[in-house]
């Protein structure tokens, strides 16, 4: 690393020592809420208490709190009776705030089963039904956000928190097993194991909408952790905002992997097109010819470098203007001017100008990406042999805004173009000053190349291979923003590890975009097979994976602790249309409400539906989630309005959310209501139809009213 003036120096350690005290101070703060989750004691006698964070005593050094991900933490999660991991007595305390609310003791010792000082008989830890903390926690009234769950953590979600950084790590599991739960626990536990590399390369996290990121947007800071960044698929590049919306089928599409060749091909015929000839009229002189074969050549030439399409232009430019210089010669015979005085001149040429801009264009991935769904001629091109109702649901006008699919397109195509030299130019030198500072901090994230122990193939496909200086240019110096919001809005950025929530709608397109952003691939992805809507295919994780992730692991979570058993075994009707060979899903506890199914008309889906779900809030002190169709949102709208005006006279905080079963992937409810429009017979119903009315039926963790037009929920 190259030496800097001293005072920047100090600057930069002052500021980090800033940085370093202001992350400890929001630690702290966060803390003190629900500080204490518990301890153990082991068979030496040994107590340890565990917290949210680690504590000692300033005066003696006295471990006062372990911090939970700490390694002598572990057993507080894991120890069972017959896997006792060297413990003998458990307590995990529940607190509101800053206030502990209930005790919980359990023995371990199997023959010494039965009630401690007022907690829960201790059984064997596996049947999550024992266990009065997790319980309290799951009966617990929902709100907006979602909670953390570090003081009951299970033993198999424990697992999969602590499983190495290094490689893909998939985990499957049937709706409310924790996913989300574990995969953020696992982002803050993933912090702490490796504070130095992910504190400055920060973690992503992927959620599949807006609604979904405010939903969890709690839990990080909860567990006082700050080096995250949260997207949706829809705005992963920064300054691109993708609102619009398109058919399944066209997005499904798009996500394919082979669009990736498709966009090469694309940014190929923007280079020296294929013509016969091209007439150059310089100002004051007679026209030039240049010929096919010399266009051919200065294309060869302008790709010659491998580099990105408008970093290569002044390549082009180059070619061009020596093939130019050659004609003149041969024309007009040598004259008294420098070769690079006689470029200047013809460069500043407007029509040498003209013709720069036609044969190589400066291009901006979302404009080409409009050109592309918008001019049949160019989307002909690159889609030959489509399907004519593809070709349909796929061309647009060129005002239409971009859809979430259309982004992976964008940071292809970001890629394939590379930036724009001119200004590029003016900011190197700049750079360059910052970039041996960088050079460190890139070092330091190739290092997890090599702890990733990966192979040549695992690292070359498809993103190319990554050194230290390249990694450098991707990294912003220091700039008096935290990592997080460098990150946030710089499409380069290479983050320490990605996390996926809802990983089986990922497209390969978006997983190839997030391996370009994390090319070692430590990635999380969370996620249900059964919950795949995107198309009516089966949807297989090694489906998804094995293209572009050579190697990686699969862990399954097999306990909802979401939704009661009573609900559960209606839904597992759907369930069995989906996967006739599914595991019957296993519930934490039962439940003290049976399911209402109601038969309706047609007619009357859309008011029956609003009177459903003003008893469920009269029912219900928490959340409400009305499921409905998109044609039946309008109908509703009037009871959710309502609602939200009731709340915001009283000062409250609005419990009735609507929306479709898509929108509500993810989230969970107190009370759900489910309208199920007028269906085909069973057998005709289509799979992401299934899948659509299992997610709807699983939001819920006390009460289910499903509002039916046929029998397809029975
Ligand atoms: N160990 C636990 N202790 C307390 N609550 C838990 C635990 N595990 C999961 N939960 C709770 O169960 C509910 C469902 O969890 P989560 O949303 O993470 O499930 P999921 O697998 O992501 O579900 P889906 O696939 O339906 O989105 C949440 O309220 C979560 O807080």
């Amino acid at each position: 690393m190259l030496a800097r003036p001293s005072d920047e120096l100090n600057l930069t350690e002052r500021d980090a020592l800033v940085a370093h005290h202001a992350r400890r101070l929001h630690g702290l703060r966060t803390a003190q809420y629900g500080l204490l989750l518990g301890g153990v004691e082991t068979d030496e006698g040994e107590r340890r208490r565990i917290g949210r964070i680690g504590l000692s005593d300033p005066d003696d050094g006295e471990r006062l709190l372990i911090d939970w991900r700490a390694p002598v933490a572990r057993p507080f999660y894991t120890a069972t009776p017959l896997h006792r991991d060297g413990v003998k007595t458990r307590r995990r305390v529940t607190s509101t705030d800053r206030a502990v609310t209930a005790v919980h003791d359990e023995s371990l010792l199997l023959d010494d089963l039965g009630e401690l000082d007022g907690g829960t008989a201790a059984g064997d830890r596996a049947n999550p039904s024992s266990d009065g903390a997790l319980l309290a926690a799951l009966e617990r009234p929902r709100t907006a956000h979602m909670s953390d769950i570090v003081g009951t953590i299970q033993r198999e979600q424990d697992a999969i928190i602590r499983d190495p950084i290094q490689g893909t790590l998939v985990v499957q599991g049937g709706p409310g097993t924790g996913k989300t739960a574990v995969a953020l626990q696992r982002a803050a536990y993933l912090l702490y194991e490796h504070r130095e590399r992910l504190a400055k390369s920060v973690v992503l996290v992927v959620g599949p909408n807006q609604r979904f990121l405010e939903y969890i947007s709690q839990v990080l800071p909860s567990l006082g952790e700050d080096s995250a960044v949260l997207v949706t698929p829809g705005t992963l590049v920064p300054g691109v905002a993708a609102t619009a919306t398109e058919t399944p089928i066209a997005a499904a599409y798009k996500g394919r992997l082979d669009i990736a060749d498709a966009l090469k091909r694309v940014v190929r015929e923007f280079e020296v097109p294929d013509t016969a000839a091209r007439v150059l009229r310089p100002a004051g002189l007679k026209p030039m010819t240049l010929d096919a074969a010399l266009l051919r050549r200065v294309r060869g030439r302008g790709r010659s470098g491998g580099a990105a399409h408008n970093a290569a232009r002044p390549r082009f430019e180059k070619a061009l203007l020596t093939e130019i210089l050659r004609i003149e010669d041969a024309e007009h015979g040598s004259t008294a001017m420098e070769d690079h005085e006689r470029r200047a001149d013809w460069a500043e040429d407007p029509a040498v100008q003209e013709l720069f801009d036609d044969l190589w264009p400066l291009l901006d991935p979302v404009e080409v990406v409009r050109d592309l769904f918008s001019d049949p001629t160019r989307f002909d091109r690159a889609f030959p042999q489509l399907d004519a109702g593809l070709r349909g649901e796929l061309l647009r006008p060129r005002e239409h805004g971009l859809t979430p699919a259309d982004i992976p397109l964008v940071d292809e195509l970001a890629e394939l173009l590379g930036d724009d030299p001119r200004p590029a130019a003016a900011a190197a030198a700049r750079a360059r000053a910052d970039r041996a500072v960088d050079l460190a901090y890139a070092q330091n994230v190739l290092d997890m190349v090599a702890d990733a122990d990966a192979d040549e193939d695992h690292l070359a496909a498809p993103v190319s291979i990554v050194t230290a200086a390249t990694l450098a240019d991707r990294q912003l110096a220091g700039d008096g923003r935290t990592p997080a919001e460098r990150a946030m809005t710089d499409r380069e950025w290479v983050y320490g590890h990605v996390i996926v929530d809802e990983a089986q709608e990922v497209s390969p397109m978006l997983l190839r975009a997030l391996i370009r952003r994390c090319p070692t691939r430590s990635m999380t992805l969370v996620g249900d097979a059964n919950q795949y809507t995107a198309t009516d295919a089966p949807f297989t994780w090694s489906g998804l994976l094995d293209p572009q992730v050579p190697r990686w692991r699969r862990a399954d979570l097999t306990v909802n602790y979401r939704t009661p058993g009573r609900i559960m075994r209606l839904a597992t009707g759907v369930l069995r249309r989906i996967d006739p060979a599914a595991a019957d899903p296993s519930s934490a506890r039962d439940g003290d409400h049976e399911p209402r199914v109601l038969r309706v008309d047609a007619a009357r889906l859309g008011e029956t539906t609003a009177l459903a779900a003003e008893e469920a809030l009269a029912e219900s002190e928490g959340t409400v989630g009305v499921i409905a169709p998109r044609g039946l949102l309008g109908a509703l709208a009037g009871v959710h309005a309502a609602e939200a005006a009731q709340a915001a006279a009283a000062g409250t905080s609005a419990r009735l959310w609507l929306g479709t079963p898509d929108d509500a992937k993810g989230l969970e409810f107190d009370a759900v209501v489910v309208a199920v429009p007028a269906m085909p017979e069973p057998h005709a119903i289509t799979a992401a139809t299934w899948k659509r009315l299992y997610v709807a039926l699983t939001r819920p963790t006390q009460r289910l009213t499903v509002v039916q037009v046929g029998d397809a929920i029975r």
